[in-house]
């Protein structure tokens, strides 16, 4: 019997169905076509492209089931009066997801923002994937806003649903896989600020110092180290808690002007997205002032001390009869017979070992602060006193000189864009092994002509210059 010959006799059973005989007719002849069909089925199509339909028609099926079990969740702009950092979160995280497929999309630019700021514009649904769930998302216009934001915005919401089978997995991992992504970006977008003191308080703007290990003329050993040091220093929380010491770094940056300590600063707030704390001394009028400032500084920054050396505030108490405040700055180690207790800072007629500002940093950060880089600097490192530089006030001392070796290349590609070698290189190196120029020297020249070979050529000049100055006095 063919399939056809099958279907015609069921339609004419059916149509002459008039007792419990004829059901059973219609029944066999039924159950010969499904079978016939399945053969045929089978004969017809290959077993894969059979799964595959199969699976296909089970998920249609089970979507079709689940779709009444969806649930939604509302996440508004503001909560309890205050931004709503978990919309904030979904605001950037969603663009980045959704970039690529979404057909309609707000693009802007904010003065404080480097980039053009992409965000969701509530026309569609976005659809985001988290491991095997499905989440999808719409941007709505609350029509319940509260009265202290009407007059300026609409109050906006997020309405997040998903198949309330994941509800578990939804809020436990993928709300905080948002707000981590979120976290994440918002550190790599963050514009570093530096901040100075100017009396009581910070006053803070953008740190612009475009330098960075990259551009920053140093032996490349040297850099590593650095690199990995502060690389080691990011990593070690659990040991800092472990063994209680507060986490934080302390370095001294050393050498003469004009060899890129502050560069250096820079490129390190730059690498880390510390801030900068720029502590200048001179500015601080009182001990109250100062511990207040100290106080305001944030977790992960960089607190700044130039010039060590030539503060005016340094004094040595023997010349000065200047009384130490104890009392403020509890300096009760082994430290305070050594002569360094001599040197004081005075702040306004009173004074304090720089020992004892670090010991009271050491206090503070004890409970609570985190990740924090204390950078001293001096031309002169010979007149710190020994007592300073010891391991744990002064982790690690960095020593910046004269331009040496391939530093010089990185320069050249700094300020003359020449990547890799040049005919005047070996004549340069050689030239700067025998006489002493620092990189800010060496940058002043290079930004002398715009053309990179006149550059070169008046540097060379400039240099054998140097030299025969260099051998007339050694003559003398
Ligand atoms: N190692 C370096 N790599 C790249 N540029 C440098 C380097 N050193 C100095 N420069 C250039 O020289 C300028 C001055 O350098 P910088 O202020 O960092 O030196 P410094 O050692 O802090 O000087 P000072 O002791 O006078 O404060 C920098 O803006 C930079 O252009």
């Amino acid at each position: 019997m063919t399939i056809r010959a099958s279907v015609e006799s069921i339609s004419s059973s059916f149509m002459n169905v008039r007792s419990a005989s004829s059901w059973f007719e219609v029944y066999a002849a039924f159950s010969t076509f499904m079978m016939l069909l399945r053969t045929a089925l089978n004969d017809l199509i290959p077993h894969q492209i059979q799964s595959f339909i199969f699976s296909k028609l089970k998920t249609l099926l089970s979507d079709r089931q689940h779709n009444h079990q969806e649930i939604s969740i509302e996440i508004t702009q503001f909560w309890d009066g205050q931004t709503n950092q978990l919309f904030q979160a979904a605001q950037e995280y969603l663009p980045a997801r959704i970039i690529n497929s979404c057909k309609s999309l707000k693009l802007g630019k904010l003065p404080k923002h480097k980039n053009v700021v992409v965000a969701m514009d509530g026309k569609e649904e976005v659809v985001d994937q988290f491991e095997d769930i499905k989440l999808k998302w719409k941007l709505e216009t609350s029509k319940n806003e509260p009265d202290h934001h009407k007059s300026l915005y609409n109050m906006q919401l997020f309405i997040l649903s998903f198949d309330e089978k994941h509800r578990d997995k939804v809020m436990n991992k993928y709300i905080s896989h948002v707000l981590n992504t979120y976290q994440t970006m918002k550190a790599e977008q963050r514009t570093i600020k530096i901040h100075s003191l100017n009396s009581r308080y910070w006053l803070t703007s953008d740190l612009t110092h475009p330098a960075s290990f990259d551009t920053l003329a140093l032996d490349p050993k040297k850099k590593k180290d650095i690199i990995d040091d502060l690389d080691r220093f990011l990593r070690r929380k659990d040991l800092y808690n472990k063994v209680g010491k507060p986490w934080k770094r302390g370095y001294l940056l050393y050498g003469p002007p004009g060899t890129g300590k502050s560069s250096l600063i820079a490129a390190m707030a730059n690498y880390l997205k510390f801030d900068v704390y720029d502590l200048e001394l001179t500015s601080v009028h009182s001990n109250s002032d100062l511990m207040r400032a100290l106080r305001d500084t944030t977790n992960r920054s960089i607190i700044v001390i130039e010039d060590i050396d030539c503060n005016k505030e340094v004094l040595v108490r023997s010349t000065t009869n200047s009384v130490r405040l104890t009392n403020s700055f509890s300096d009760s180690d082994s430290d305070s017979d050594s002569d360094f207790d001599n040197k004081a800072v005075e702040v306004k007629g009173r004074s304090f070992t720089l020992s004892g500002l670090l010991n009271y940093m050491d206090g503070l950060w004890s409970s609570g602060g985190e990740e924090r880089i204390i950078i001293f600097t001096t031309n002169h490192r010979e007149r710190i006193d020994p007592a300073l530089l010891r391991p744990g006030r002064m982790d690690k001392q960095i020593h910046l000189s004269f331009l040496k070796g391939k530093a010089f290349r990185i320069l050249a590609s700094n300020y003359l864009d020449i990547e890799g070698d040049h005919p005047l290189f070996e004549q340069i190196e050689g030239l700067l092994e025998k006489i002493q120029v620092t990189p800010a020297i060496v940058a002043e020249q290079l930004m002398r002509n715009e053309d990179p070979e006149v550059a070169l050529e008046e540097f060379v000049k400039f240099l054998q210059e140097k030299e025969v100055d260099s051998v007339l006095l050694n003559c003398e």
